[in-house]
């Protein structure tokens, strides 16, 4: 199967701290990798250089065989990053948080397209809610909808079961399921070992930072 990302002998230090050393890895088109570690160890950290948010102090990351680096604006249009932090403005309604997220990333959505994905994540009802009035697991339920929206091959997920119940997290398995089984790739960060039903999935593990 074929190499999409390449992680290549990378180096992370935060403040004092050497996160991690030559770490290399790949992830296949249609796999899914997690990042799995203790808190501190680097995982966030190397979730935003494999986003080109941060750049490594050494190595290099490659996506379909070349650097993210020597061409950034064609990377981030493949990849859709969902970080710990939802990326949600709370004094927008949920409908123009979602429109705002995608023009972000270069897509044009219609707001028809936004309320189909609304209502299929069971989340009509908030449509026109500001954020700043919803709950922890329907904030994130909301961020989450970008993945419905999303056509970049790539996703990059940092702790996306937190804070979801258990329909919301089996819904977000099948998602992810459905994205790897139509050939898309996926890196994620999770404490909670959620079973998903894919044919390739591996896993990196980052050691303890105290
Ligand atoms: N902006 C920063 N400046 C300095 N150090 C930082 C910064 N952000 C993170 N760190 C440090 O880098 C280390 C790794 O943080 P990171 O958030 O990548 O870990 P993590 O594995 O995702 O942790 P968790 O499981 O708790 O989310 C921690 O020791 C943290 O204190």
């Amino acid at each position: 199967m074929r190499i999409v990302l390449e992680a290549i002998r990378l180096a992370c230090t935060r403040g004092d701290s050497a996160l991690f050393t030559s770490l290399s890895f790949r992830v296949e088109q249609g796999s899914i990798l997690r990042i799995a570690g203790p808190n501190g160890s680097g995982k966030t950290s190397l979730l935003r250089l494999l986003c080109g948010l941060r750049q490594p102090d050494d190595g290099d990351i490659r996506w379909r065989g070349a650097s993210i680096y020597s061409s950034r604006e064609n990377y981030h249009s493949e990849v859709t990053y969902i970080g710990h932090a939802n990326a949600l403005k709370d004094e927008l309604l949920v409908e123009e948080n979602l429109r705002f997220a995608l023009r972000l990333n270069g897509g044009s959505p219609t707001d028809d397209t936004i309320h189909q994905a609304l209502e299929s994540a069971g989340l009509a009802h908030l449509a026109g809610m500001r954020v700043r009035a919803l709950s922890v697991g329907q904030r994130r339920r909301v961020a989450l909808t970008r993945l419905a929206l999303s056509r970049a091959p790539l996703w990059i997920l940092d702790e996306p079961f937190v804070a979801l119940d258990q329909s919301a997290v089996a819904a977000l398995a099948k998602y992810l399921e459905d994205h790897v089984d139509g050939g898309g790739s996926i890196v994620y960060t999770s404490h909670e070992d959620v079973p998903l039903r894919v044919s390739r999935a591996a896993e990196v593990h980052l050691g303890y930072v105290g």
